[in-house]
């Protein structure tokens, strides 16, 4: 059957991916689709494999077998179409330490082929809704990492991407610029744009998402609608506990010797 004209492209639609690091699984052949226009959250303990998946997703990472499509593009044969179409704030964010921000956000608009007046617009008001106007001349190199996250995120939606990926976007930022790049996040979802963020910060994927898939040891335990993989649980945290297992509720019992005071 072909998609009826009315169907809806997936923000994102991985197939049979696989990343190996030697004897080390990272991605276990996932398949998943997500949809366009939501606010979605990846989540999974350390070492689940949501780095590797969202850097082969984003087309930094080239996959041992599998295939990715971003709203009806493949990564890997089309990778102009794909990075035209999607922003990325990926882990351990690098960034041109010796352009002050200002000077950052310029080049950053003319790679992607901006005209310099709408790139000086864009970038005015990106620094002012991120709270950086005052830092603008400032050099990266001198930036907080909450800064650096902010600067990083408007590198990411200054030429308007269709998906923002963001890898673990609120680690080392304080609540009140926590605030602002969640505020700047929810109004460009509210216009129809899609975010895929990763996080184990189950309580900050509740109050964002409204789609969440739950990743474990390379696998997708569970996708879909929040309130789906919610289920019954009170909480998502509780939810994600039942679905990666009980090694996850190991509370540290056998540590009877730690408890403060030489003993
Ligand atoms: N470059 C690498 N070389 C070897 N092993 C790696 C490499 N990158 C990741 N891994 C391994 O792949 C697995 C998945 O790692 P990944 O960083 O994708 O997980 P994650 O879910 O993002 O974890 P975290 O939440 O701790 O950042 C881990 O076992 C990790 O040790």
């Amino acid at each position: 059957m072909t998609e009826g004209a009315g169907a809806a492209v997936a923000a994102v639609r991985v197939q049979g991916l696989w990343k190996r690091y030697g004897e080390q699984i990272a991605v276990a052949g996932i398949d998943l689709e997500l949809p366009a226009g939501r606010f979605i959250g990846l989540v999974g303990p350390n070492g689940a494999g949501k780095t590797t998946t969202l850097s082969m997703v984003t087309g930094l990472l080239r996959p041992d077998q599998g295939t990715v499509e971003i709203v009806g593009h493949d990564v890997w044969r089309d990778p102009v179409a794909v990075k035209a179409r999607i922003g990325v704030l990926p882990e351990g964010l690098r960034l041109f330490e010796r352009l002050s921000g200002r000077e950052l956000l310029a080049y950053t608009g003319r790679l992607r082929g901006l005209p310099g007046a709408e790139v000086d617009k864009r970038a005015t008001q990106l620094l002012d809704v991120l709270d950086l106007a005052g830092a603008q001349h400032k050099l990266v190199v001198d930036y907080s990492t909450g800064m650096r996250k902010k600067i990083g995120l408007a590198c990411a939606l200054l030429h308007n991407p269709e998906v923002l990926f963001l890898d673990e976007p609120f680690e080392g930022v304080d609540p009140v610029s926590a605030q602002t790049i969640r505020g700047v996040l929810e109004r460009y979802t509210g216009s129809g744009a899609t975010v895929v963020f990763s996080s184990h910060v189950m309580e900050l994927v509740e109050s964002l998402c409204d789609w969440v898939a739950v990743m474990a040891a390379g696998r997708i335990r569970a996708h879909g609608p929040l309130a789906d993989v919610r289920g019954s649980a009170p909480t998502l945290q509780q939810a994600f506990l039942e679905l990666v297992g009980a090694r996850a509720q190991n509370t540290g019992a056998d540590l009877d010797w730690l408890g403060g005071g030489a003993r």
